[in-house]
């Protein structure tokens, strides 16, 4: 469904010196900066996919989403969307894909959110009755039926999202590019969000790629992921294998009774580090746990002991530390 292939697009940006006489130099000698926001970026997504596009702030996600959508042209390199190049900006190739922007707006303001639904459906040119059937489905699915004649500005967060959502998907894209869908919102709101678009995809079979900052998103929803970093691909595979043996890590942590463990106390394996709260945290070697388990129990009182899966976030901020190591 979608094939790229060393897609790159490097922006020139003027570069100002600081002060007033930066500005008037610059008035006479220009210097630009070049940033190669997205770098020679390869991957394919098979129809009914749903992938996880993760890195770290300024990595190229957006730029990469925004060529694919057909916003900014790429400097080089291809993109093909279900056999469109989306550069040439079809009108076939808009009706068959969205992008929902979590930062920015895309319906109308002023106007309730039904009102922007009705002047969608005009815009694609749907059948009433199908506008209605979709309208109908996402509306319940999403439990938002009581606000759809709320003007947009007076909806919350997860409100408004939710109607982006719904905008996003009247005409039936066969592609949905989600950036962040879920920044700002509230748990509670994140996870009606979430679940809703692993339900819709399930049913819809829709090709979707996401990027999100919260973890949670990504390892509730997406198999496989894409990382970049420095515009640069630098992981495509399943979350799995760079959440579970990629890290090859656990974390051990306990309380122990005051003064139970002396303050030279060490992990038989591992490294330790003590917390604001007394807590000890370990960061063991899997294979070790249960030794380092038995010297904790038989090391002296403790008032708990857990044992959790180092977080993904963790996991990945290291693969962009690796990475940055071994570029240098
Ligand atoms: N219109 C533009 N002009 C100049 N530079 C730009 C432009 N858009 C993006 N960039 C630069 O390209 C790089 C990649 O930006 P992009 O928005 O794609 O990152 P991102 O991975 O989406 O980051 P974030 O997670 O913070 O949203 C950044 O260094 C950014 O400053």
């Amino acid at each position: 469904m979608i094939e790229v292939e060393n897609l790159t697009r490097v922006f020139r940006t003027y570069k100002k010196q600081p002060g007033f006489w930066g500005g008037v130099k610059g008035l006479f000698k220009r210097e630009f900066e070049e940033t190669r926001a997205a770098d020679g970026v390869s991957f394919s997504i098979k129809e009914g996919e749903f992938v996880g596009f993760l890195g770290p702030n300024g990595a190229g996600k957006t730029t990469t989403l925004k060529m694919l959508s057909g916003l900014i042209y790429p400097t080089s390199g291809t993109a093909r969307v279900a056999g469109f190049d989306p550069s040439r900006r079809e009108n076939a190739y808009r009706r068959l894909f969205a992008l929902v922007l979590g930062q920015k707006n895309q319906l109308w303001w002023d106007l309730p959110a039904q009102e922007s639904f009705t002047l969608l459906r005009a815009i694609y040119g749907l059948p009433p009755d199908q506008f209605k059937a979709t309208l109908d489905e996402l509306v319940t699915l999403l439990n938002v039926g009581h606000k759809l004649n709320v003007q947009v500005r007076e909806l919350s967060l997860g409100e408004r999202m939710k109607m982006e959502l719904i905008a996003a998907l009247l005409h039936r894209p066969r592609v949905l590019f989600l950036d962040e869908p879920t920044i700002g919102l509230d748990v509670v709101s994140q996870k009606a969000v979430r679940e809703f678009l692993r339900d819709y995809n399930r049913k819809h079979r829709t090709t979707i790629l996401l990027t999100s900052h919260y973890m949670a998103d990504i390892s509730s929803l997406c198999e496989r992921v894409i990382v970049i970093d420095h515009g640069k691909k630098i992981y495509d595979g399943d979350l799995d294998r760079i959440a579970g043996a990629g890290s090859g890590k656990r974390i051990v942590k306990f309380k122990p009774r005051d003064g139970a463990f002396p303050a030279d106390w060490k992990p038989l394996h591992g490294e330790a580090k003590v917390c604001e709260d007394g807590e000890i945290l370990l960061h063991v070697p899997s294979d070790k746990v249960t030794a380092v388990c038995s010297q904790i129990l038989g090391g002296g009182a403790v008032d708990d002991i857990t044992i959790q899966d180092v977080p993904l976030e963790d996991i990945i901020s290291e693969l962009f530390t690796r990475q940055q190591g071994a570029a240098r």
